[in-house]
């Protein structure tokens, strides 16, 4: 077998073992990035929609909330993709709902992004051009 890495000791230190936390977490957003292109995508449309919001002088505030809800989930998603796969590498209806319901999540999310930044931006976007 091989292959899967020892489970790390707790580090008995407190701020070496909250380091080493964020370490992992660190770990888990790199390989999001790497294989999760809507990840990256995500990542993407949230710094235009702050920089948007940033020159049309609107509340950032929920704009960084549903960003991190939306990266959040995709984040979720993702650890759910692989745990599927490790336990299901193989078609099965169940992973398949798992899969789907953890899609559905993020798109779901998505979804309330878009209507968020319609609601904030369309308004403020007109005023800007002079259009209302
Ligand atoms: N082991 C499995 N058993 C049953 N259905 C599966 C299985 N693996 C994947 N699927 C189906 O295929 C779809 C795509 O799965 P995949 O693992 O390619 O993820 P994905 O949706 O492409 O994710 P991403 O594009 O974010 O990587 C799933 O939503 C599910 O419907």
């Amino acid at each position: 077998m091989g292959g899967v890495p020892p489970r790390p000791r707790e580090d008995p230190r407190p701020l070496k073992g909250v380091l080493r936390s964020f370490g992992y977490a660190w770990e888990g957003l790199a390989y999001a990035w790497r294989v999760q292109r809507n990840f990256r995508v995500e990542v993407a449309l949230g710094l235009l929609a702050l920089g948007l919001g940033l020159w049309l002088g609107v509340d950032l505030v929920p704009i960084l909330l549903v960003a991190a809800l939306v990266l959040s989930l995709e984040l979720v998603n993702t650890a759910l993709e692989a745990l599927t796969d490790l336990v299901s590498p193989v078609y099965h209806p169940l992973a398949k709902r798992a899969k789907d319901t953890a899609a559905a999540a993020v798109f779901l999310a998505s979804l309330f992004a878009l209507g968020l930044g319609a609601y904030l931006f369309l308004p403020a976007l007109w005023a800007r051009l002079g259009l209302s």
